[in-house]
Order: structure tokens, then C-alpha cells, then sequence
């Protein structure tokens, strides 16, 4: 029986850190974030419809999406950020469960999806345990603004886009503390494997 993980949080919270943590466990794991980047790929059906939806002038030069314009536009129009949503994620759903058939076949004894937008998405059904990435929102805005050099409105209106993590925590089967270091973080990590007897 193979354990499937969804893995959460919110936005900058560290869900990339942990799985990072997960894949140098040989854990393997499944990146919303990185398929959704591969389906507005040129070339792919989202990509055209981003294209009639939001016009050509949310691509650079080179024809790849400006990611910067497109969320500039999203994160600050909820109709708008529905309306790419509704493009993206049935791309992104459909390769996800695509790769974790691959790796089911294969005989992995975990998978480990990290979906972002798992409970606003209503994607609980696709894990057997979900696992939240904590940390306390002001945490959260500053490593946001650090890491993608945001200034205080343009971080709040992206943490507003998601459900706040303290409710996502209260949702979760397990919840990993990532307010302190890393290394704080990894024992939680290993901790959490033995818990679930995946060591
Ligand atoms: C708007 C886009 C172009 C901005 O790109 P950018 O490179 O700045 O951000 P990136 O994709 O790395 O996302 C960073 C984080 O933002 C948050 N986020 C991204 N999209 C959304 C969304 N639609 N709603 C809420 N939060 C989101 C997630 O926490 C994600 O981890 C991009 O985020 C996008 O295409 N979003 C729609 C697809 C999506 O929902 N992706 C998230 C998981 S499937
Ligand atoms: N324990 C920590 N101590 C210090 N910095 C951290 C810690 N955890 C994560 N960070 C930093 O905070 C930022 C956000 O972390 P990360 O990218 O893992 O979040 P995320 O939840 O994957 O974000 P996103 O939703 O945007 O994909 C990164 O710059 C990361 O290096």
C-alpha cells in the first residue's frame, strides 16, 4: 500500500523547504507549483487560453508568460485570479494524477503531493493524510517580502488569496512548526516520517 501525503500550507510558509527536506529523504513528491509552470509552457492548450483570456500583453518577448505581469493583474482581482484558475489547475490536476499513477506502478511505499491551494481547491480527497506548513503570518509576510522583494501591500494581497494558514493548521492531520530554523524544522520532518513508519 502505497501512502499518499498531501503537503500544504500558505503562501511562503515553507512548503518548498519541506519537500526539499522530503526529496533528499528519497521521498518522492509531486510539485503543483512546478506543473502548473509546465502547463502555460508555448505550445500547451493553457498557454492559448491564457493568451484569449488575459491578451498578449501578459507575454514577453520571447512568447513565455510574464509571470510578474500576469500576477500582478491576479492578485489583485479575484475574477480575474478565478479566471486563471479555471484554465491552470484541470491541466494541473490531470498531470499530477498522471505522475502518481507512475509512481504508484512503480512501488513506491509514500508519494508526496504539495499542492498549494489543497483546501481551497477541495482536494482533500486526494491524500490519505494532509500535512500543513505552519508559520505565524507575520513570519509568513516577512520571508514573502524577503524572498520575492514585495513590498507590505503587494505581500498582504497574495496571503489574502489563500485561506489563512492558522485555518489550514486546524484542518491538517499533522501540522510542522516552521517558525523557527531549518534544522528545527528538518527534525520535525524526520520526526513525522517515523510517526507514519516511512523510515
Ligand atoms: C499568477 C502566476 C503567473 C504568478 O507566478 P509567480 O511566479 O509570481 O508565482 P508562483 O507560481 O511561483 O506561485 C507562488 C505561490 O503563489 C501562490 N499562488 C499561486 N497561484 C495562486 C492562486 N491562483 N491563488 C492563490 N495563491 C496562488 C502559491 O502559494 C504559490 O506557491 C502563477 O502563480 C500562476 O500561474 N498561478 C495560477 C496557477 C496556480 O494556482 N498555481 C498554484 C498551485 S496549482
Ligand atoms: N525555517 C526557515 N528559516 C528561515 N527561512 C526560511 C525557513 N523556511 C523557509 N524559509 C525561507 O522562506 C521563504 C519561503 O519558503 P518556501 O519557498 O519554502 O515557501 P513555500 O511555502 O514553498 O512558498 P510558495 O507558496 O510561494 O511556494 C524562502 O525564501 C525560504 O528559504
Amino acid at each position: 500500500m502505497t501512502l499518499t501525503i498531501g503537503l500544504t500550507g500558505s503562501i511562503a510558509t515553507g512548503k518548498s523547504t519541506v519537500s526539499k527536506m522530503l526529496k533528499e529523504l528519497d521521498i518522492p513528491v509531486i510539485d503543483a507549483d512546478i506543473i502548473a509552470r509546465e502547463v502555460v509552457e508555448p505550445g500547451e492548450p493553457a498557454y492559448n487560453k491564457i493568451k484569449e483570456a488575459f491578451g498578449s500583453e501578459v507575454f514577453q518577448e520571447d512568447h513565455s508568460l510574464d509571470r510578474q505581469k500576469l500576477g500582478a493583474l491576479v492578485f489583485t482581482d479575484d475574477n480575474k485570479r478565478k479566471k486563471l484558475n479555471a484554465i491552470v489547475h484541470p491541466a494541473v490536476r490531470e498531470r499530477m494524477l498522471e505522475q502518481k499513477r507512475s509512481y504508484l506502478e512503480s512501488g513506491a511505499p509514500c508519494i508526496v503531493l504539495d499542492i498549494p491551494l489543497l483546501f481551497e481547491s477541495n482536494l482533500s480527497h486526494m491524500a490519505d493524510a494532509i500535512v500543513v506548513v505552519y508559520a505565524d503570518e507575520e513570519v509568513q509576510k516577512q520571508r514573502l517580502k524577503e524572498r520575492n522583494g514585495f513590498t507590505e501591500e503587494e505581500a498582504s494581497q497574495r496571503i489574502a488569496a489563500q485561506m489563512p494558514v492558522k485555518e489550514k493548521a486546524d484542518r491538517a492531520d499533522y501540522v510542522i512548526n516552521n517558525n523557527g530554523s531549518k534544522a528545527d524544522t528538518c527534525r520535525q520532518v524526520k520526526r513525522l516520517l517515523e510517526q507514519l513508519n516511512i523510515t
